[in-house]
Formats: C-alpha cells, sequence, structure tokens
C-alpha cells in the first residue's frame, strides 16, 4: 500500500538528511508505528506520503503508484484517500461537529444524500452523536480528537495517517482514541501513526518502525517504544 524505495530528502539550506535512503514496504491492513526522537524524520515521512513534500532521490509508492510522478491535477485524489489526524486537531472553529465531518464529504463532492446518510453514522461510531450540534470549543481535547478522527474516515479513506494523535490527550483519553483508530484499522484501512508515546506503543504491540537520523534502525513486528526481544 506504501512503499519507500531509497527515499532521501534533504531540505534545502539543512546539514544532514531529513531522511536518509528509506525502504519502506507497508502492506494494506497493516498498522504501524512511527517512533523515534524529535528531528528525526517521521513527519518528514508522513508529509511524502500525502506529496506535501517530495524526496531529494529514490521513489514513494501510494497505492502502487508513485506518487512523485502523478500529474498535479490528481494530487487532491491521493490525498481524498488518505485520511489525517494531528495533535492539534485542526477542526473549523465556526462549525459545528456535524458540519466539521459533512465538510469534508462536501469537498470530495459527495452528494448532500450521502452526507445525512454517512455523518451521523460516522459520528456514532466515534460515540458523538449526542453532540452534533456543538462547537468544537464547547468539547473536550479527547472529543474534539474524535470529531477529527470520524473527519478522517467518513470519506472512508484507504490510508490513515496520524501525527501525534494523542500527543495532547491525557492517558485515559488517548486509549479511547487508539480504540478508534484500531477498529478503523479492523475495518481494511492501512494506518500509519508517528507518535512518542511510549504507553500507548507498548500497549497496541503493532509494528514498529524506528528513525533515528532520518535512518530506519528497527523495522518490528509487534514491537515496543523501545527494543525489547
Ligand atoms: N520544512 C522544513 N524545512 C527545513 N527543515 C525541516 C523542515 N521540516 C523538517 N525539517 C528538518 O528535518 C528534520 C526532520 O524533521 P521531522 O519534522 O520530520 O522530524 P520528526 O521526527 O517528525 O520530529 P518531531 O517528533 O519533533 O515532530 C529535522 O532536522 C527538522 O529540523
Amino acid at each position: 500500500m506504501i512503499r519507500f524505495e531509497k527515499v532521501t530528502k534533504t531540505y534545502p539550506g539543512t546539514g544532514g538528511p531529513a531522511l536518509d535512503q528509506v525502504s519502506v514496504d507497508v502492506e494494506k491492513g497493516e498498522f504501524v508505528f512511527l517512533v523515534g526522537s524529535s528531528g528525526s524524520g517521521k513527519s518528514t515521512a508522513l508529509r511524502l506520503i500525502l506529496r506535501e513534500t517530495r524526496p531529494t532521490s529514490g521513489r514513494v509508492y501510494v497505492a502502487g503508484k508513485e506518487i512523485n510522478r502523478l500529474a498535479g491535477w490528481k494530487v487532491p485524489r491521493l490525498r481524498r484517500q488518505i485520511g489525517t489526524v494531528f495533535q492539534d486537531f485542526r477542526l473549523l472553529q465556526s462549525k459545528t461537529v456535524a458540519e466539521n465531518v459533512a465538510f469534508a464529504m462536501q469537498v470530495t463532492g459527495h452528494s448532500p444524500k450521502e452526507v445525512r446518510a454517512l455523518v451521523p453514522e460516522t459520528l456514532e461510531l466515534v460515540g458523538l452523536d449526542s453532540k452534533a450540534d456543538r462547537l468544537p470549543d464547547e468539547l473536550s481535547g479527547g472529543e474534539q480528537q474524535r470529531v477529527a478522527v470520524a473527519r478522517a474516515f467518513v470519506n472512508r479513506p484507504m490510508i490513515l495517517i496520524a501525527d501525534e494523535p494523542t500527543g495532547n490527550l491525557d492517558p485515559t483519553t488517548s486509549v479511547g482514541i487508539m480504540k478508534l483508530l484500531d477498529r478503523i484499522n479492523r475495518t481494511g484501512t492501512t494506518v500509519v501513526m508517528a507518535t512518542h508515546d511510549h504507553g500507548i506503543v507498548d500497549q497496541m504491540r503493532k509494528r514498529v518502525i524506528e528513525l533515528d537520523h532520518g535512518k530506519v534502525i528497527r523495522d518490528q513486528a509487534q514491537g515496543a517504544y523501545g527494543f525489547q526481544h
């Protein structure tokens, strides 16, 4: 589903590469944690999958296509197939919970009928059907992140990318978000999540890819945050 072939990314004007000859294969339906200290290249890897930035050398494939060879007009279609969740939620503050989720469907060209059917269903999935008419600032951080997850999932993307989704949440709330991501993963969505959250990674025992100064130093099935046999 996602394939990096000797991917190097060097930002202009910086010393070393942010990613250095990274080769990784993620199969459809996998759940992968991307770990490593701050600046090790996790966000860069995620941005490359979304074609928000391009590799200096090497190739990035998503669903069999080398995405840096996609014509510019095809990039929005690529991004529509990838849901994103970030540490800071990124909700539209002037729209209600339901409108935030509906907006993601409207911009991807769904009919009002589809929106009416899928928004309540997805809000129910994340446990927020009773708060559909609230504004984001009337919700807790955990609830706001649930809205962001609903928005990312409502278009049933083939890939879900999460960059520190639990970074602003307490441990109990984080577990709730991870249960949701796990459920989404079980529907066949490939999940790639960058995180510093030791507790979550140790608890979930999924594949762990560890970066250090832009290099993959560990790629382990059912791994923990730090290396364990
Ligand atoms: N737009 C940019 N321009 C220049 N350098 C950048 C840019 N984005 C990232 N970098 C550099 O690339 C390296 C990798 O950064 P990246 O954000 O990918 O790391 P990260 O592992 O996601 O870090 P964190 O855990 O702090 O989010 C860092 O040295 C960073 O300073």
